[in-house]
């Protein structure tokens, strides 16, 4: 490539954020790959990436999902998740609850299940990586209730 078209990517990218993503996933493997003792054998199915949180179970998950269970979250039927519905004045505050979650969601690289109707948010956490609940699903539904706080008159 010449040395215009290598600079003329480099700009692209740096509007897109296209190619700029291939770099941070570059960046993550090579972090992982010193870090796990084996790469052959991941601890969990996203091998390219930080090992990351594992499934709660025992005390600790009795520890950390209590007070949740407090607040209205409960634990799904026919999965390891959990759930609950939050009710807003307006679709805008639903709205803006979602986007403040969703900065979270993306700095975390963990994201929601969610359903919004007007002043409605129907909300599903569970960490896909380990098919079950994980560290990050509590962090997710503390800061939720953070967020939902400051919208409570
Ligand atoms: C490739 C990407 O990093 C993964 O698929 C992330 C994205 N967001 C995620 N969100 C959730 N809830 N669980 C995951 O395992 C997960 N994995």
């Amino acid at each position: 490539m010449s040395l215009y078209a290598t600079r003329m990517v480099a700009v692209r990218s740096s509007i897109t954020g296209i190619g700029v993503e291939s770099n941070h996933i570059k960046r993550n493997f090579h972090t992982a790959s010193t870090h796990l003792s084996s790469p052959q054998t991941p601890v969990t199915k996203s091998k390219n990436k930080m090992p990351l949180s594992p499934k709660l179970i025992g005390e600790e998950r009795n520890q950390l999902l209590g007070p949740l269970l407090q607040t209205g979250w409960s634990l799904v039927n026919d999965r390891d998740a959990i759930h609950k519905e939050y009710l807003f004045q307006n679709f805008n505050e639903a709205f803006g609850f979602m986007s403040r979650v969703a900065l979270l969601a993306e700095k975390m690289d963990h994201h929601p299940e969610w359903f919004n109707v007007y002043n409605k948010v129907k909300v599903t956490l569970a960490s896909h990586d380990v098919s079950g609940i994980s560290s990050r699903d509590i962090k997710m539904a503390n800061f939720m209730e953070v967020v939902f706080s400051s919208y409570i008159k």
